[in-house]
C-alpha cells in the first residue's frame, strides 16, 4: 500500500476523550488503507519502461510534481523536441486523496512533509512545545493532492500589488489569462468568458454533496448583508458556496489534471516518484546544470541542458537553493555550504494567520452526525459508486466561504471566513488540540462548525533557515505569528461580525448557537470579550495552509528579491523557482489557483526566452 495514515498511537495522549483515539479510529483508519491505500497511477502501468535518458540528460528538470511543477512539466513537454524530468520527493497519488470528504485524513499521513513552527512566545501557545502543524503534500500533485480543495484567486489588488512593486507581467490583466488557461470551469460561473476558462486542463466546479448546515452558513452570511457572488469574478467580497478542484465528486489534483493525461504517452517526459533532489549542480560560472537527488535511495545525477526549475514549494525550494549554495552568507558560512549567491532566501515568510475555537452547534435537527457503523458503511458505499454521490462527494462545511472588510476605506476585503467540521463539539471543547490533529473522519458527518477567521492581509514576517545539525532534515520556520501584533485587529473585527450571524434567521430556524464556554487554554478570560478572542488567537494559533514568500520576486534594486519578474534567480544562469514562494506578498484569498497561475505565468516565460535563445539568461 502507498499510503500509510497518520500513527494513531503517536498522536493521541494517554487520555482523551476524542473518538478519533479510541478503538474505532484504528477500526476506520484500517479499512481506508484497505479500499482506497493504492493508486490508480501504479496499476496499469507496471511494464512500462520510462524514457530514461543513459546520460540523464534533458532540456529542463522540474523539481517538485505539485501545484506549479504539475503545470510546467506539462507546458514545456508539449514540446516534444524537448525533453523533461519531473523529479518528485513524494510517492504516486494514493486514491484515499481522490475522496473529498476525506481530505482531513490525509494531514499527518506519510504525504504529508508534517512540518512544525518554532515557538515565539505569542502564537501556538496551546499546542504543544508552542509549535504549530504545517503540513505540505509530499506526493505526486503536492499539496494539491492534500489540500481543501477550494478554488479561489484572491483579489484583483494582490496582483496590481504585485506589479507596482515593479514586477512587470504581474498585474491582474496580465495574469487573468493565466488563470483561464488551465480552467475548465463546469458550472455557471464558465458562462462567464470575461473571467472563466472552459477548456483548460483543470476541472473546476461545486461538489455534487452540499449538505444544509454549509447552506445555513452561506444563508446566514447573506442576510447580514454580504451578496452572493462569484469570487474569482468581478467582486470578490460576498459570499458563495465556493467552487472546488473537482469533477463529479472527487478531487481533480494537479497531478490528476496535468500529468495523468500525458505521462506514459509523451516520450519525452520523464516522471520520477519518490525522487527528492538534494542539490542543484552549479558550475564555476554561476551556471545550474543538473541535479543530485535519491531516488528510493540511490543517489543520481541529471543533467539539465537548458534549465532547471525548482518547484519545490514554500518550504522546499528555499531549502533546496540553501542546500545549493544560494542563500543568506552568514548563515550558509556558519553551516559550512560554500557561498554561490548572497541572496535574501528563505527570508519574507508569512502566512494567513487563523485560529480555531469559534465553535456554532447545531440542533440535532441540522446536525449530520451518523452512528460508527453508519461512518464505516458511507465510506464503503462511496468505493463502490461509478457516480460518486453523498457525504463523501462533498468536503463538508469548508466551502462556505465569506470575504468582508473590516473597514469600509479598504480596497480590498481584509478578512476571509472558512469553515472546518466538528465531528461532536463537546469531545472537542475539552481537547480542541487533539480533537484538530486527529481530524481523521470525513468531514461530512459533525454536529457542529468552527469557522476561521482569516486574515488576509497578515504584516508580521518570519523566516526558514536549514537546520544546522541537520541540513538534510526539515528547515527550522520561524511562521512568527502576531510579530506585528496590528495582526491581530482583523481577526477581532471578524469575529465581532462572525458572532452577530447568530442573529439571523438562518441561524434561528437551524437552531445554531456559539457554544459560550471557554476552550481550556482561555477559562480565565470571559467568553465573548476581546481578551478571550486574544487569548484563543494566540493559543488556538492555526495556518491557513498558505506559506508564501521565500523566494520573492522582486526588481534588481529590492535587496531582499531572490527571482527577477521572469522567476530567474538572480546571479545564477539556468535556474528559476515557479510555485507558491515567489509572492512578494500573499493574494487575499486560498493559494492554490494562484499556484497554477504561477506554472501558467512562469512556464510561459520559459518557452517564449527559448524559443528565442540557445544559451540560457544570466542576470549578472
Ligand atoms: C492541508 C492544506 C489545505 C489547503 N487548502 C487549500 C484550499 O482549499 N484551496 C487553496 O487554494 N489552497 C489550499 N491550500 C494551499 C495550496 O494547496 C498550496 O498553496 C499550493 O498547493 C502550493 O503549490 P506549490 O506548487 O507552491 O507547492 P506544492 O503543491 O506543495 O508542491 C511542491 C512539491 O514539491 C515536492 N518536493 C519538495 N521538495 C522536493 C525535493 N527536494 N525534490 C523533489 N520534490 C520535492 C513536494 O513533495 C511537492 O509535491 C492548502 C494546503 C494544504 C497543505
Amino acid at each position: 500500500m502507498i499510503w500509510q495514515p497518520l500513527n494513531l498511537t503517536e498522536v493521541c495522549p494517554t487520555y482523551t476523550p476524542i473518538t478519533a483515539c479510541s478503538s474505532f479510529g484504528y477500526v476506520y483508519l484500517n479499512l481506508l488503507v484497505q479500499l482506497y491505500g493504492g493508486s490508480r497511477d501504479e496499476r496499469p502501468h507496471r511494464d512500462y519502461r520510462e524514457p530514461e535518458d543513459i546520460r540523464d540528460e534533458y532540456d529542463f528538470i522540474v523539481v517538485g510534481a505539485g501545484s506549479a511543477g504539475c503545470v510546467v512539466a506539462n507546458r514545456l513537454s508539449d514540446n516534444p523536441s524537448w525533453k523533461v524530468l519531473l523529479l518528485e520527493a513524494g510517492p504516486e497519488q494514493p486514491d484515499v486523496t481522490l475522496v473529498p470528504g476525506l481530505s482531513t485524513a490525509l494531514l499527518g499521513s506519510n504525504i504529508d512533509w508534517a512540518y512544525t513552527t518554532e515557538p515565539n512566545g505569542k502564537s501556538c501557545l496551546a499546542h504543544p512545545g508552542g509549535r504549530c502543524p504545517w503540513p505540505r503534500g509530499k506526493v505526486m500533485g503536492g499539496s494539491s493532492s492534500i489540500n481543501s480543495m477550494a478554488y479561489i484567486r484572491g483579489n484583483r489588488a494582490d496582483y496590481d500589488g504585485w506589479a507596482a512593486l515593479g514586477n512587470e507581467g504581474w498585474s491582474y490583466r496580465d495574469v487573468l489569462p493565466f488563470f483561464k488557461k488551465s480552467e475548465r470551469n463546469v458550472n455557471i460561473e464558465a458562462l462567464n468568458s470575461v473571467y472563466h476558462g472552459v477548456t483548460g486542463e483543470q476541472y473546476v466546479s461545486r461538489y455534487p454533496y452540499i449538505d444544509k448546515p454549509s447552506l445555513m452558513l452561506t444563508d446566514a452570511f447573506n442576510e447580514r448583508g454580504l451578496p452572493l457572488t462569484d469570487f474569482n469574478g468581478a467582486q470578490q467580497l460576498g459570499t458563495m458556496q465556493a467552487q472546488a478542484f473537482s469533477l463529479s465528486g472527487e478531487r481533480v489534483s494537479t497531478n490528476t489534471a496535468f500529468i495523468q493525461p500525458i505521462r506514459y504517452k509523451r516520450k519525452n517526459l520523464t516522471v520520477k516518484p519518490n525522487s527528492e533532489a538534494l542539490k542543484i549542480l552549479i558550475d564555476e560560472n554561476k551556471r545550474a546544470y543538473g541535479i543530485i537527488y535519491n531516488e528510493n535511495g540511490n543517489i543520481l545525477t541529471a543533467f539539465a541542458k537548458k534549465e532547471v526549475i525548482v518547484s519545490a514549494g514554500s518550504i522546499n525550494s528555499p531549502k533546496l537553493l540553501m542546500l545549493s549554495g544560494i542563500g543568506p552568507r552568514d548563515h550558509l558560512e556558519k553551516i559550512g555550504i560554500p557561498v554561490v549567491q548572497d541572496l535574501a532566501v528563505g527570508e519574507n515568510l508569512h502566512d494567513h494567520v487563523t485560529f480555531n475555537g469559534v465553535i456554532v452547534a447545531l440542533s440535532n435537527k441540522t446536525a449530520t452526525t451518523v452512528s460508527e457503523e453508519e461512518v464505516l458503511e458511507a465510506v464503503q458505499d462511496y468505493a463502490a459508486m461509478k457516480i460518486k454521490r453523498g457525504p463523501l462527494s462533498g468536503n463538508g462545511p469548508v466551502n462556505s466561504i465569506a470575504f468582508i472588510k473590516t473597514d469600509p476605506d479598504l480596497i480590498a476585503p481584509d478578512v476571509q471566513f472558512q469553515v472546518d467540521h466538528v465531528p461532536n463539539w463537546r469531545e472537542f471543547l475539552e481537547d480542541p488540540i487533539t480533537g484538530e490533529s486527529v481530524s481523521i473522519f470525513p468531514t461530512g458527518f459533525y454536529d457542529a462548525v468552527l469557522p476561521r477567521t482569516m486574515n488576509i492581509v497578515p504584516k508580521s514576517r518570519g523566516a526558514l533557515l536549514l537546520n544546522e545539525s541537520n541540513p538534510n532534515g526539515p528547515p527550522i520556520l520561524y511562521a512568527n505569528y502576531f510579530s506585528d501584533e496590528s495582526d491581530l485587529i482583523p481577526l477581532l473585527k471578524g469575529v465581532r461580525f462572525l458572532l452577530s450571524l447568530e442573529d439571523t434567521e438562518a441561524f434561528r430556524s437551524n437552531g445554531a448557537y456559539f457554544v459560550r464556554e471557554p476552550l481550556p487554554a482561555c477559562r480565565d478570560h470571559v467568553w465573548g470579550t476581546d481578551d478571550y478572542y486574544i487569548c484563543l488567537a494566540r493559543s488556538y494559533t492555526s495556518t491557513s495552509y498558505h506559506p508564501v514568500g521565500t523566494c520573492k520576486m522582486g526588481p534588481a534594486w529590492d535587496e531582499k528579491a531572490v527571482l527577477d519578474n521572469q522567476l530567474r534567480v538572480y546571479g545564477v544562469c539556468g535556474l528559476r523557482v515557479i510555485d507558491a514562494s515567489i509572492m512578494p506578498f500573499v493574494n487575499r484569498g486560498n493559494t492554490n489557483a494562484p499556484a497554477l497561475m504561477i506554472g501558467e505565468r512562469g512556464v510561459d516565460f520559459v518557452m517564449k526566452y527559448w524559443r528565442e535563445h540557445n544559451e540560457p539568461y544570466c542576470s549578472y
